[in-house]
């Protein structure tokens, strides 16, 4: 049986709305090139990763201008113009649209256009975590602030205990077949293992990193920019 192969699959098909920018924030400027190239770059670069799949809204006008500047993606990148009305659908018709390309026991690193900040020994060490793991499993970082649930006005209602929760990131791992069905049954999830989870597994949590946070708010972009900056 052949092993296994690594795939990564990036959902950038999303406009960016609480960052409020004039173009979806993938494509960005951070640090002298769209958000979504150093993500991109980063996969490419990857020597465990056989191929990158990019999921873009059907009506994208900025992919094609990004890969023609790129010529080094050619045949390592492949863009969907399979965008969903949520993360989750975009995820899930991405998955379906390479179904003939990928085995079902092939590996799917699900991750963010909007965490630039990944690295390839971050993607080295997920799949070194997960080589032989049943489930896949998530970059995730260990919760160290302490967490109060606040009222409709903005009073503290409860201390939430913190030991033992974790701040999801990704890319989140799993086997296409696994990942296709889980999110195929699931209602509404905010992330790949959240649906694995309601098949009653549990995906194996692997330290990430503060530089992989997700670009969601307008103060965020100087920090990224801080972060890509440093990796120069
Ligand atoms: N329908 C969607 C919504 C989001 N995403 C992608 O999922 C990732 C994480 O989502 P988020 O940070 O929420 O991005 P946006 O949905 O663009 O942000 P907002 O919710 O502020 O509009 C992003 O790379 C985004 O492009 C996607 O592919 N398809
Ligand atoms: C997948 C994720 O980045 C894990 O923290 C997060 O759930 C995405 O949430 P968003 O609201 O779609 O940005």
């Amino acid at each position: 049986m052949n092993p296994s192969r690594h795939f990564a699959l990036i959902p950038a098909a999303g406009v960016g709305a609480r960052l409020g920018a004039a173009i979806p924030k993938q494509y960005m400027p951070l640090a002298g090139q769209p958000m979504l190239m150093h993500v991109l770059r980063t996969f490419a670069a990857a020597s465990e990763i056989s191929h990158v799949f990019v999921v873009v809204s059907p009506d994208d006008g900025y992919i094609a201008d990004l890969m023609a500047a790129a010529p080094h993606l050619q045949g390592r990148v492949t863009v969907l113009y399979h965008g969903g009305a949520s993360r989750q659908a975009s995820v899930l018709n991405g998955l379906q649209a390479v179904k003939a390309q990928v085995d079902e026991d092939d590996w799917m690193l699900v991750h963010d256009a909007a965490r630039p900040g990944l690295t390839q020994d971050l993607i080295a060490q997920l799949i070194a975590a997960l080589k032989d793991d049943r489930v896949g499993g998530l970059l995730a970082l260990p919760v160290v602030d302490t967490l109060k649930r606040g009222d409709q006005n903005a009073r503290v209602a409860q201390t939430v205990e913190r030991s033992g929760l974790w701040a999801a990131q990704t890319p989140q791992m799993f086997r296409h077949g696994l990942l296709t069905r889980a999110l195929t049954l699931a209602e509404a999830v905010t992330d790949e293992a959240g649906a694995v989870e309601l098949l009653g597994l549990q995906p194996r949590l692997v330290e990430g990193s503060p530089r992989n946070f997700k670009v969601t708010l307008p103060h965020d972009v100087a920090l990224a920019e801080m972060f890509l900056k440093e990796q120069v």
